[in-house]
């Protein structure tokens, strides 16, 4: 019996979107789901019991941050990742590749892995997809992600194609060095770029390796939305029907609308944690900028349609203060209600699936939140 599967329970007679559940050894969610990213072994000012309040079911770390620091050793010793953190539920870690290429410069890719500087102090690293699977191991994530190569977009051709053989026979290396597949999912990550016929041969080769569940990588790295759009529609579709199916790094809220009625059960990205330390907010009339000097005033809730401890206990106009104070009470009232949203925004989906109307509810939605959708 692998470490996690998936139940799907229907798909929505008007979208194509799947409700599901994600069953793993530290509990099992339901799905379309949004994960909060919590990179060092926290989602940034949230406790464990705040994000159990606001029922996120499953939380992010991150391979290439926690190797550096403490250090996957010293995880390991103190008995995982779970532990250290003091969260019960289900854990993904990435698996490294995304950072590698995206923090750090004088990089080298070679077949046996990647050299490059620590983004910090310059030291010299180097990353294999058997160290990228070991270090997962220490961490004792539920849900481990291969090494791969994450190329930026757009990308030549032919470099695209060299890439994803080359990840898929990473990924082929992971799953051997991985130590205990019974107790920890190794998900393959298809690339591919904008290209639907890399898309399929990444796929193809990575399904044949029969891992227990995949993702979809190489978007949401600055290209428009349509494009990413249409290469969810083109590839979702050759993943396999019972594993789950993960989006990496999305997203704002239309996006995921749009990718859960394209099949997408799973979903991360630091968008909600990122913009409420500047005091940036989600809010169902649309994007909030509490700094703005209209909300000095304002005595009214940060949303008005939303029951989370921000809005039930603060106004606009005491936000707009704690952040222009660059008080740290601010960035976790804002960080609470936008995980809030977020995660309430995906039980409306799969409440919206469940009633078999989730393009009514597109509609309604767009229509409330406005068109600065982002
Ligand atoms: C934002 N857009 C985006 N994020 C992405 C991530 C996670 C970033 C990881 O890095 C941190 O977020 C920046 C979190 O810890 C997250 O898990 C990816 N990771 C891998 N391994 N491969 C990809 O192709 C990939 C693509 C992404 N696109
Ligand atoms: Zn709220």
């Amino acid at each position: 019996m692998p470490a996690v599967t998936y139940e799907h329970i229907k798909t929505c007679k008007q979208s194509g979107a799947r409700l599901g559940i994600v069953h793993t050894p530290h509990g099992s969610f339901e799905t379309p789901m949004f994960m909060p990213v919590g990179t060092k072994a926290t989602v940034k000012t949230m406790s464990p019991e705040e994000l159990k309040e606001m029922e996120a079911k499953i939380i992010l770390s991150n391979t290439y941050h926690l190797w550096l620091q403490p250090g996957s050793d010293i995880i390991s010793k103190v008995g995982g990742l779970h532990k250290f953190m003091n969260w019960d539920g289900p854990i993904l870690t990435d698996s490294g590749g995304f950072q590698v290429f995206s923090l750090s410069d004088m990089r080298k890719i070679e077949e046996e892995g990647v050299h490059f500087r620590h983004h910090l102090n310059g030291s010299k690293l180097f990353l294999s997809p058997e160290k990228a699977t070991h270090i997962q191991n220490d961490l004792g994530s539920d849900i481990m992600m291969a090494f791969d190569e994450c190329p930026p977009m757009p990308s030549e051709y032919e470099y695209v194609k060299k890439s994803i053989e080359r990840t898929s026979r990473w990924a082929e290396r992971c799953l051997k060095a991985h130590k205990r597949p019974e107790d920890q999912a190794l998900f393959g990550i298809i690339q591919g770029g904008e290209y639907n016929d890399l898309r399929e041969q990444s796929a193809k080769d990575l399904v044949s390796l029969d891992f227990p569940g995949y993702a979809i990588g190489g978007l949401s790295v600055g290209e428009p939305k349509p494009v990413m759009y249409r290469m969810v529609e083109h590839t979702a579709p050759l993943m396999p029907f019972n594993k789950p199916r993960y989006l990496m790094g999305v997203g704002s809220p239309d996006a995921l609308i749009e990718c859960s009625i394209r099949g997408i059960d799973m979903f991360d990205c630091v968008l909600p944690t990122r913009i409420a330390r500047n005091g940036t907010c989600m809010t169902s009339q649309g994007r909030v900028v509490i700094k703005n000097a209209k909300y000095q005033q304002d005595l009214s809730p940060l949303d008005p349609e939303c029951d989370c401890y921000t809005c039930r206990n603060y106004t606009k106009a005491y936000l707009r203060h704690l952040i222009k104070a660059d008080e740290t009470f601010g960035i976790r009232l804002t960080t609470y209600h936008n995980l809030y949203f977020l995660l309430k925004l995906m039980e409306n989906i799969r409440q919206a699936i469940r009633e078999d109307r989730l393009l009514d509810f597109k509609d309604e939605f767009f229509e409330q939140y406005g068109l600065n959708v982002d």
